[in-house]
């Protein structure tokens, strides 16, 4: 099974992160100060014993994409044998969740012998934190009483709202990688690859990718898809010197049209694979592409299996189902059995889902004004203003215009419009 190679080749010790040095020690200064480590992981790294990060109640560790801060938080783990309980903004939602996320982690009993835990919350700043009610408070209420380490990571931790955050935290920040160093992994993964890769593709490969190495590595594994032992600068030249960023319509043609399994397979790795947008346009296109019932139902299945898995990593966030949900979805949409040879030009159309949702987005945007206003001024949550009040005030407003002029008046939204959502 292909694994992703940012996934095959994530390093598993600090040791193997490509640069970082301040970060390293900084990290794990903190750990061996605060909490309970390995000697040889202390004497090692543990090289800083400044009152800032003696004191700091968690770490916020703050950086461009692709630099390795989850790397550096999983690398941790294992080299202080912590087990990992990893959160994201989902989880976060709400305190509730989180509350119980976290509980059940903390409560249940680590198997396989690990020495403790520790909690990392992934990209932080994906919170949105009007609408992640008391998830921001019950991550520093959780850092505040908290008796194991508490990590963050974020790209852009700066903004004004994250404040009460950084101030009980100590932001540790990551470097862009330089391009030098992006070469370096490319040639050893191309080494263990047992490709040629020339010098000067790798070197573009690194530059278009301005020190995000995850883009970097997908990339080089775009263009070696296929079984392809050979990279010159050519080839890169050929398919263009950024990764192409296709379209829908061109990654359903490539899917629908490969000739072999990895060939469908490897659109993933294009940077602009959207998984979920990819998920609406191949579920209305597949009766285009498959006029015969049999084909289609079984391409319909693949896609299906695979959305079931992707459901459970967005819950379980086990991310080696990945390459199961994107060979189902990909190549076992594309290499079905007695398929017939498809015409050179397909016409995909524009889902319908997606058509209907540009349609109505005026409305729902007038929608979504209302639902706000009202949610404030009654003091009532979204949900209960869509599901009850917003047909109350609807049944009451045909017989009194006087609720809709009041309502335009404080929205700025003409009455006619607000009829309409009503
Ligand atoms: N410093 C590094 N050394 C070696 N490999 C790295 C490094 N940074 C990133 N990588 C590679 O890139 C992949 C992505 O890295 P990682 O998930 O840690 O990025 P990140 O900084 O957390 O990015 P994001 O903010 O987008 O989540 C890793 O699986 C690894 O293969």
């Amino acid at each position: 099974m292909a694994l992703p190679w940012i996934e095959k080749y994530r390093p598993k010790s600090f040791a193997e992160i490509v640069n970082q040095e301040e970060a390293k020690y900084t990290l794990a200064s903190w750990i061996c100060l605060k909490f309970r480590a390995p000697k040889e992981f202390c004497t090692r790294w543990a090289k800083k014993r400044d009152k800032e990060v003696a004191e700091a109640k968690a770490i916020l560790l703050a950086g461009p994409p692709g630099v390795g801060k989850t790397t550096l938080v999983h690398a941790l783990a294992r080299e202080i044998r912590y087990e990992l309980i990893e959160l994201n903004a989902s989880d976060v939602r709400t305190a509730d969740r989180l509350r119980q996320v976290i509980g059940r982690g903390l409560r249940e009993s680590s198997l396989f012998g690990f020495e403790g835990k520790m909690v990392l919350f992934d990209e932080v700043d994906g919170l949105h934190v009007k609408e992640d009610k008391g998830g921001l408070e019950e991550i520093i209420e959780i850092i505040e009483t908290a008796k194991i380490p508490i990590i963050m990571t974020a790209n852009n931790p700066y903004d004004p709202k994250f404040r009460p955050l950084r101030d009980i935290s100590l932001v540790v920040n990551l470097k862009r990688l330089s391009e030098e160093e992006v070469v370096e992994v490319l040639r050893r993964i191309c080494t263990s690859e047992g490709a040629k890769c020339e010098e000067e593709a790798l070197r573009s490969i690194a530059k278009s990718s301005m020190g995000d190495l995850r883009a970097a590595i997908n990339d080089l594994q775009m263009y070696l898809s296929g079984g392809r032992r050979i990279l010159t600068l050519d080839d890169i030249k050929r398919v263009g010197e950024r990764n192409p960023q296709l379209s829908m319509f061109e990654i359903l043609d490539r899917v629908y049209k490969a000739r072999w399994f990895d060939e469908a397979r490897a659109v993933s790795f294009n940077p602009s694979f959207d998984w979920e947008q990819y998920f609406i346009w191949a579920l209305e296109s597949i009766p285009v592409v498959y006029k015969d019932l049999e084909i289609a139902s079984t391409a319909y299945d693949r896609l299906s299996k695979a959305d079931v898995f992707m459901g459970r990593i967005k819950r379980t966030q086990e991310w080696e189902l990945l390459p199961y949900a994107l060979e189902l979805a990909l190549g076992g949409v594309s290499q079905i059995k007695g398929k017939p040879r498809l015409p050179p030009f397909i016409k995909y159309g524009f889902p319908q889902r997606l058509l209907l949702l540009a349609k109505s987005k005026e409305a729902r945007r007038r929608r979504d004004a209302l639902v706000e206003y009202l949610a404030q001024n009654l003091h009532a949550s979204k949900s209960v203003i869509k599901s009850e009040i917003i047909y109350v005030l609807s049944a009451l407003s045909k017989n009194n215009q006087s609720i809709i002029e009041k309502l335009s008046k404080a929205l700025g939204i003409n009455a006619i419009d607000i009829k309409s959502v009503l």
